[in-house]
């Protein structure tokens, strides 16, 4: 049914039936059975039918049927002897669609003649059991690897039960024009496989097979593609086919629940699904730490507020606003504020993408704010007007300050292996747009960097590429609040004076940068440890504090001109700056 949604087993981790669980727990319609899962399980094809029936999914497709058309005689023998086996088995499952995908065999010729005859041969025997045929072209086929090809060779054996399967990827991933998918008629894609990816410059097999993704956390513009496969008149289900070596290893559930998210967001962009828009997140409006109140003095925030019920603090400077929360785990940043044009709405959008409302208990009078969990556990809390701030009786203190301004971004160490399930949440349930992907050598390996975000709220998802080891220090990656100014070097200079604990940047950065550049400023950024970065439209200066508690730091930024990036350039430096600082601590 158009609009009905299936899953491929060989996205999720786990045996068979955890599979099916997870996917009829996060209200997938149906499945594609990938051949592997049955043959390593203990039930029946019949029992597996049983199975699904009873979890509420039906079987849309089982596959892969591999390298079966232009070949010998005698390996076309065989060939359908073993397709006689399957549709047995399929007859039993109660699957009526087998994917064929095209071949790699040395056995097959170049010959789309032969071909077509063979696979008319095919159809005829599936028709027999009341089995189609979905042809699909590999991006890697020996010979047959777009999809303009299996159409050709589809429409050559003109056959009723012989069609193609389009898979986004191989189609995608070959830089294929989709526009002439609509030129197969509907009826004849007989099956559609959606699967994104990263833009990779690598052999399409081994991309095809570890680095695909949900649709929306990568860079194909799904929305176009789908939008052509059902403008052909395609009626199927919306397929997703991933091969992700982190999803084959996590907890199927939650994989499960991003994939139908990623679903939700394709379905609504092709208008096939009607989901009110996220509306317009403008502003930062405080985030959530556990760290010394004497800090933040010293950053030169002033404890303007108590909260009325609960062992939660306010500290303001400029519009920065900082809640100090005994009760969350020390050194971490626990909670986003973020101002909605419309909470509700936000809330309401969350909930429509699969992100529950936290339950949340509030006093009588106190702003009943909503917030949901964001993969890592961060709260993100949906903030109107300010009606917040009704809720902390003020202590009388003024906000003096140090020339912060307010809050420039937010950096969020993700899991290595929710990366990719940040990336999708904070587009489709915020509605921050996603940047490019960027990577660093930091000191403990690779680390990957995303920045999300509109004009006025940013935030970096930030992962090691890797589980840590024993080398690599205890803690996860560091998290940050990174503060706004308009003259970093005076705000450095301040809050040194007050006592901060800034860190501090060895020479030989500040030798490369007067090699890479003739600022004038050069002795005040080497003087006062302050980083600098530069791309086409503006520059960047930025410092850091040490880590304060366990794994959060402050960063002070300064944008100047159209300066649009993050330092990222020197983050190694500062990581390293922090390793050091915390052994010479630790002596
Ligand atoms: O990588 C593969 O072998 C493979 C198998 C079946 C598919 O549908 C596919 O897209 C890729
Ligand atoms: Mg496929």
């Amino acid at each position: 049914m158009p609009g009905d949604t299936a899953i491929a087993t060989v996205c999720l981790s786990g045996t068979l039936e955890d599979k099916l669980a997870a996917a009829a727990a996060a209200g997938f319609h149906g499945v594609e059975i990938f051949e592997n899962d049955l043959i390593a399980s203990r039930r029946t094809p019949s029992e597996i039918r049983r199975l699904c029936a009873d979890l509420g999914l039906t079987i849309d497709l089982y596959q892969p049927f591999r390298d079966f058309e232009a070949v010998p005689p005698d390996v076309l023998r065989a060939n359908l002897r073993r397709a006689r086996r399957k549709f047995d088995l399929m007859a039993e499952l109660g699957a009526d669609t087998v994917l064929v995908c095209s071949s790699v065999s040395p056995d097959a010729v170049d010959d789309d003649d032969l071909a077509a005859e063979q696979l008319h041969e095919l159809a005829s025997l599936a028709a027999s059991r009341g089995i189609r045929v979905a042809y699909e072209a590999l991006a890697w086929g020996r010979f047959v690897n777009t999809y303009e090809h299996a159409w050709r060779i589809v429409r050559r054996a003109g056959h009723p039960a012989l069609g193609v399967c389009l898979d986004s990827f191989h189609i995608l991933s070959r830089r294929s024009d989709p526009r002439a998918i609509r030129t197969i008629p509907g009826e004849k894609i007989f099956f559609l496989q959606l699967a994104d990816a990263p833009l990779l410059d690598m052999d399409v097999l081994h991309w095809s097979r570890h680095h695909r993704l949900f649709p929306g956390q990568g860079a194909f513009d799904l929305a176009t593609f789908t939008g052509h496969v059902l403008a052909a008149g395609y009626r199927g289900p919306l397929s997703l086919e991933v091969f992700n070596d982190v999803f084959r290893q996590a907890d199927p559930r939650p994989a499960a629940v991003d994939a139908m998210r990623s679903l939700v967001a394709l379905r609504e962009s092709v208008g096939a699904l009607a989901v009110p828009e996220a509306p317009r997140l403008d502003g930062h409006a405080f985030a959530e730490l556990a760290v010394p109140g004497t800090v933040l003095a010293e950053l030169g925030f002033t404890h303007v507020g108590t909260h009325r019920s609960k062992p939660v603090h306010l500290w303001q400077q400029g519009s920065a606003r900082l809640l100090v929360n005994a009760a969350a785990a020390e050194g971490t940043i626990s909670a986003l504020g973020l101002t909605s044009a419309n909470p509700a709405g936000s809330a309401r959008r969350a909930e429509d993408l699969l992100a529950p409302v936290l339950p949340r208990a509030h006093g009588p009078d106190e702003a009943d704010l909503s917030a949901v969990a964001a993969p890592d556990g961060t709260e993100i809390f949906f903030c109107g007007n300010e009606e917040w701030l009704r809720d902390f009786v003020p202590t009388g203190a003024v906000p003096a300050g140090m020339g912060i301004t307010g809050i420039d971004h937010v950096a969020l160490t993700q899991p290595f292996d929710h990366f990719d399930e940040a990336t999708l949440f904070y587009r489709s349930v915020l509605g921050l747009e996603p940047e490019p992907v960027s990577e660093f050598a930091a000191p403990f390996g690779l680390v990957r960097s995303r920045a999300v975000g509109n004009r006025d709220v940013r935030l970096t998802l930030d992962s090691a590429l890797v589980r840590r080891g024993e080398w690599a220090p205890g803690v996860p990656s560091p998290q940050h609040i990174a503060l706004a100014c308009d003259d970093a070097i005076a705000v450095a200079r301040a809050m040194r004076e007050a006592g901060a604990p800034l860190l501090s940047i060895p020479g030989n950065y500040y030798d490369d940068l007067d090699a890479r550049f003739d600022l004038p400023f050069s002795a005040a950024l080497r003087e006062n440890s302050v980083l600098y970065d530069r791309d086409s439209s503006g520059e960047f200066l930025h410092f850091c504090t040490e880590l304060v508690g366990s794994r959060v730091f402050f960063e002070v930024v300064q944008r100047i001109g159209g300066y649009g990036g993050y330092g990222v350039v020197n983050t190694p430096v500062y990581m390293t700056a922090h390793r050091e600082r915390r052994l010479s601590l630790a002596r």
